[in-house]
């Protein structure tokens, strides 16, 4: 799969980032793997690593500060009677593994069928980012995104597709590059429909 852009979002800025402190344990606790995987945390060039490593996982993971519902709290019910597929396609977005917490890069489709109500667009995606930053299975992320806007837009169907890479198997272990791996979760008329089913996976380009 293609290199990923990941959309720059509004969260922390630079500066934000190196206001966090970080506490002395978990510093120690980069010194540690530093030094187990073989390098002097000491060195010049590592000296700021444990806390740098720090900050950024507490990037990586800013979902768990996130309530995801929170995103589709606000709808629109003005829409002249549009009552087809919403779909946003090809969403970048990176996660880690809760195996070895290494990356996962990859993209998701959403869509979902409106019942009398849709949701700003740009929700979908902070949904999945809102998943997506925190250490993840796919297949959990998937249902987790896919349950999200079930449960709180209450739509008349959902379909949630997602393509990812995983650093796991590319960069250790299997060491097998260039496998994607996908998942998908359809509720409502998706799942119970065949002719939705097919529509909106042909609209995602899955013919
Ligand atoms: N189903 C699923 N498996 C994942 C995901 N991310 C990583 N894995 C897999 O989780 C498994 C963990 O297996 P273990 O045998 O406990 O760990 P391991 O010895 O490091 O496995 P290898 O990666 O095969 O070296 C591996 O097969 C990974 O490829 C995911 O999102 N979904
Ligand atoms: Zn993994």
């Amino acid at each position: 799969m293609a290199a990923h852009e990941v959309s720059p979002d509004d969260g922390d800025t630079v500066s934000e980032q190196k206001k966090i402190a970080v506490p002395p344990e978990v510093e120690d606790a980069v010194k540690t793997l530093l030094r187990w995987a073989g390098d002097d945390p000491e060195r010049e060039g590592l000296v700021d690593t444990p806390k740098r490593v720090a900050r950024a996982w507490k990037e990586y993971c800013q979902g768990y500060a996130e309530d995801p519902a929170h995103h589709l709290s606000r709808v629109f019910e003005e829409v002249g009677g549009y009552d087809e597929i919403v779909l946003l396609k090809d969403i970048p977005f990176q996660s880690h593994c809760e195996h070895h917490m290494a990356p996962i890069i990859g993209k998701a489709h959403i869509a979902y069928l409106p019942d009398s109500w849709v949701v700003g667009i740009s929700k979908l995606a902070r949904v999945l980012h809102a998943y997506a930053r925190r250490l993840q299975v796919q297949e959990r992320l998937t249902a987790q995104v896919a349950d999200c806007i079930w449960e709180h837009l209450k739509p008349r169907g959902v379909a949630v597709v997602v393509e990812a890479t995983h650093a796991c198997m590319t960069a250790r272990g299997v060491r097998t590059p260039g496998v994607t791996m996908t998942t998908s979760r359809m509720m409502g008329v998706f799942r119970e429909d065949q002719r939705s089913r097919k529509e909106v996976l042909a609209l995602m380009g899955f013919e």
